[in-house]
């Protein structure tokens, strides 16, 4: 299988480390840089606790393209930071695989008419976990038959976005299949303000974030007499890395945007 050269933007962090020991037990996976905010000209394997690979640390993206002329990036670090790599690596010719979250409709259709224009392609996923990818799935089917619907998302506290992009991810799938319908009593009143949580399409969601956690998510469906609960956890971090390893495989023949690995995974 032809080699695939690999940027990871966040080494550091939960997910990119994870990330770069996934490209270390893939044989055609070669990690040929990352970008950081520190530790400029380093090693990766010079920095502890990350994996043993020689890539070298650049805290300029414009130049860790540049000199490693990466075939894909994969980025796992904050909204306003994955935006940006997202756009340059557009420019620069290189694939993005984006699984941060906390990105607009704006900037996804931005990224989405960049990357048409320039016929590369590019991965935003929400969720890389498949039992998230399923959980979706089967609540857009079930939101056929059940109009009421209340989506509980639950991670560790240390998350910077709210809702989380799978809550929302699966908000539209729903809505997509559900004419909108504003849910509880119509004379609702919130005594304490967020207390109904947040709403799309009038689908309400809720956020709750704790320490201990690590990324869960609960979609209700209410009927008459009955409940219907759908739930997904995933209890570390390489629930996430099929997904990512599907997505980077997958990007190399696209020439265009997708956002949701539901789109890719049949
Ligand atoms: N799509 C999916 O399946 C998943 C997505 N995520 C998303 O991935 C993102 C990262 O999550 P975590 O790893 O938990 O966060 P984290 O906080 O552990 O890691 C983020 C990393 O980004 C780095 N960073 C910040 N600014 C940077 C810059 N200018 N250049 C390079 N690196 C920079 C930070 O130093 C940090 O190491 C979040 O948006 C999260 O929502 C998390 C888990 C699964
Ligand atoms: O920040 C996280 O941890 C996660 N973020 C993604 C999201 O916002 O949906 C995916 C997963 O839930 C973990």
């Amino acid at each position: 299988m032809k080699q695939i050269k690999i940027v990871v933007a966040g080494p550091r962090g939960r997910m990119g480390k994870e990330a770069l020991t996934l490209i270390e037990n893939t044989e055609h996976f070669s990690l040929v840089g990352v970008i950081d905010r520190i530790n400029e000209g380093k090693k990766v394997n010079e920095i502890k606790g990350l994996p043993n690979l020689d890539a070298i640390i650049y805290t300029d993206a414009i130049q860790c393209f540049q000199e490693t002329a990466p075939d894909v990036l994969i980025d796992l670090t904050t909204p306003e930071i994955g935006r940006y790599h997202a756009e340059l690596a557009l420019d620069y010719g290189v694939r993005p695989v984006v699984g941060t979250t906390g990105f607009s409709k704006l900037d996804l259709e931005r990224l989405s008419k960049l990357a048409k224009e320039r016929q590369i392609g590019a991965i935003i996923a929400p969720n890389f976990a498949i039992g998230a990818i399923l959980l979706m799935k089967f609540s857009q089917m079930a939101a056929k038959y059940f109009k009421d619907i209340e989506i509980i998302e639950l991670h560790h506290d240390q998350k910077l976005d709210a809702p989380s992009g799978t809550a929302i991810k699966t908000a539209e799938l729903i809505s997509s299949v559900r004419e909108s319908k504003k849910q509880g009593h119509p004379n609702e009143h919130e005594t304490i303000q967020g207390a109904r949580g947040a709403e799309f399409d009038g689908i309400h969601i809720h956020s709750v974030r704790l320490p201990g956690l690590i990324a869960h998510q609960e979609v209700m469906f209410g009927g008459h007499g009955q409940l219907l609960s759908i739930r997904h956890d995933s209890f570390n971090r390489e629930s996430f890395m099929s997904g990512v390893k599907v997505s980077v495989e997958t990007v190399m023949n696209l020439e265009v945007l997708v956002y949701g690995l539901e789109n890719i995974i049949e």
